[in-house]
């Protein structure tokens, strides 16, 4: 099983009703990767994740992890998944170091060992000190942590973050970073969903573009972020009477703003040293020069648009 990769969708089918949560779902994560899921509301990572760890019926298709599939062979699969689901379910009747002591013993390890593995879980996430305090007596960035707590008391060796830093300030968005990367850094295969796509970017091997249940894209961040256009700025000495034609290849559009020429182009940093050639034979000295790369979000909203979800929130129609 050593060479069966941490995670395994394909072809996989799931349907509320009408609607098609999972509409053929195909990719992997390998074993110890850190990998994210990005896509707008409802494309269907919630419901991929909740195939996963048991809590939806697959309508078809395959869901392994591990070489396990998520259903047929139920226990093994699910005892090597630690989840942060996004919502709050937790036991809200015992101190937060029994809830975790409960968990790893349903999940098969000893009394003893259970309790050594909640104080090292809540120890890991700074919450310690709040041991005998109930889930809900916690502030909302301590349930984040305790969430997390409570995915590693069972030792995993497949992470699920749904939304982990969702609300949470910046700090301990560093924090839970932080841990998440510590873990990773240590062979746990991390599966992140977020809607911040700078976390996702700074933090993720590869992601996969999740749309309407199906996966659009997987590649790593730097990838992505290099099918987006680059805007270069070229602040000329004198201003050219119209926006001058220089033949580079590369250039999606040039437009003048005052002084400064706006280069949009494919690949900005390959595109520069030809640029600034291309505007010395034609005579303009070239005072400055910006580059902005493409950010991951442009991608991701180009790549995502549909006609249902073009229009910007809040309009009504
Ligand atoms: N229990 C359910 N009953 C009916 N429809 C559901 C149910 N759960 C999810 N859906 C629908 O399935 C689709 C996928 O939802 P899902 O929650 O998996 O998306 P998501 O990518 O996790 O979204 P978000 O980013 O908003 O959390 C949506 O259209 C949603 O309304």
């Amino acid at each position: 099983m050593q060479s069966e990769p941490a995670i395994r969708a394909d072809g996989l089918r799931k349907a509320y009703g009408d609607v098609q949560a999972l509409d053929g779902l195909t990719f992997e994560v390998d074993r110890g990767e850190f990998f994210g899921l990005l896509g707008p509301n409802g494309a269907g990572k919630t419901t991929f994740i909740n195939v996963l760890v048991g809590l939806v019926r697959k309508g078809g298709g395959v869901a392994e992890v591990f070489g396990f599939d998520v259903e047929t062979d139920y226990r093994r699969a699910r005892d090597r998944i630690g989840i942060a689901p996004q919502e709050f379910n937790v036991d809200r009747f015992f101190p937060i170091h029994e809830v975790l002591e409960h968990k790893a013993g349903y999940h098969g390890v000893p009394p003893a060992e259970a309790e050594r593995r909640a104080e090292e879980a809540l120890k890991t996430v700074g919450i310690w000190d709040k041991r005998e305090t109930r889930f809900d007596w916690l502030s909302g960035g301590m349930k984040r942590r305790f969430l997390l707590a409570r995915a590693l008391v069972t030792d995993p060796e497949l992470l699920i973050l749904d939304e982990p830093t969702a609300g949470v300030d910046v700090q301990l968005r560093r924090d839970l970073w932080h841990v998440i990367e510590r873990l990773n850094a240590e062979g746990t295969t991390i599966l992140l969903t977020t809607h911040y796509i700078e976390e996702a970017e700074r933090l993720c091997d590869r992601v996969a573009i999740v749309d309407s249940g199906r996966v659009v894209d997987v590649s790593t961040p730097d990838e992505l972020r290099s099918r987006g256009t680059d805007q270069v700025h070229l602040t000329l000495a004198d201003r050219p009477a119209s926006v001058p034609e220089l033949g580079v290849e590369g250039i999606v559009e040039t437009r003048l703003d005052g002084s400064t020429l706006v280069v949009t182009a494919q690949g900005g940093g390959a595109v520069a040293p030809d640029l600034l050639r291309a505007l010395e034979y034609e005579g303009h000295e070239v005072l400055d020069l910006d580059i902005q790369r493409a950010s991951l979000e442009e991608v991701f909203v180009d790549m995502t648009r549909t006609e249902e979800n073009a229009e910007p929130l809040g309009v009504i129609q």
